[in-house]
């Protein structure tokens, strides 16, 4: 079977058991961050397989300390927030809504469709000054991966995959005609823990490349995401698996 050289698999039978796994892993994690830290910082996915889990932490939103959660996106679409493509729309609706957390607590990424360098310059100050420094040392990254191997908003062949020395960019994403705002691999790689939820028959040919042993990042992104000291960790469905090379 076809595994990721880097970071632990683990196959579930569809995306709703990855949710509720990733769910009750969520809350262990959020506790022992908040009592070593005071505090647990997560980068929220966006696209259409989190949408579970953000339902399943409202659902079970007693078991969090909402007050010491901060959230983050770790990608967003440029537009604005009410738009049926804004990642933080989506998230509002499934979670933000529905618990008790701060408003100062939800750091939105805060787009101006217009001046999408300058949106991201404002949120990587926020992420510089929220996290003390350039070392973004997240509780957890939360990733999705495109067919086309891509996480967060780093696309194939674009510009956001060599930005190094930044760590929230704008990136220009040719097939979209459009902007998308992401957290770089430098910004996602610092993070403690890493998880990528991916199901469906459609990521298998991306995943068997990721996987595979011809390192290629600018064409198979999600390459790029191997955190220095942090825990990486594939929660496939088996949809999605590869097929045995
Ligand atoms: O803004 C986005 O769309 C996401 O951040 C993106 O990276 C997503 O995780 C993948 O495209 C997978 O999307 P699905 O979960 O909808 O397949």
């Amino acid at each position: 079977m076809t595994k990721p050289t880097l970071g632990s698999l683990e196959v579930f039978d569809d995306i709703a058991s990855i949710s509720r796994q990733a769910c009750d892993d969520l809350i262990p994690l959020c506790c022992d961050a908040i009592a070593a830290r005071g505090v647990c910082r997560i980068a929220l996915a966006g696209g259409s397989t989190p949408k579970l889990l953000y339902r399943l932490m409202a659902e079970n939103q007693q078991a969090f300390d909402w007050a010491k959660i901060e959230l983050f996106w770790g990608d967003e679409r440029n537009v604005l927030p009410e738009d049926d493509d804004s990642n933080f729309r989506m998230v509002r609706e499934a979670m933000l809504d529905h618990v008790p957390i701060p408003e100062a607590n939800v750091f939105r990424v805060p787009i101006d469709p217009a001046d999408p360098a300058a949106t991201a310059l404002q949120y990587e100050a926020t992420l510089k000054a929220q996290f003390g420094g350039d070392s973004l040392d997240w509780d957890l990254v939360l990733l999705g991966m495109g067919d086309d191997a891509h996480t967060a908003s780093l696309f194939p062949q674009t510009k956001a995959i060599d930005a190094n020395d930044r760590l929230f960019v704008e990136n220009w994403v040719e097939k979209f005609d459009t902007f998308r705002q992401t957290l770089t691999a430098p910004a996602i790689n610092s993070a403690r823990n890493v998880w990528f939820l991916i199901g469906g028959a459609g990521k298998r040919e991306a995943l068997q490349h990721v996987w595979g042993a011809r390192q290629a990042p600018s064409e198979f992104p999600s390459q790029l995401i191997r955190p220095s000291a942090g825990k990486l960790r594939w929660m496939i469905a088996i949809d999605a698996m590869p097929e045995t090379a």
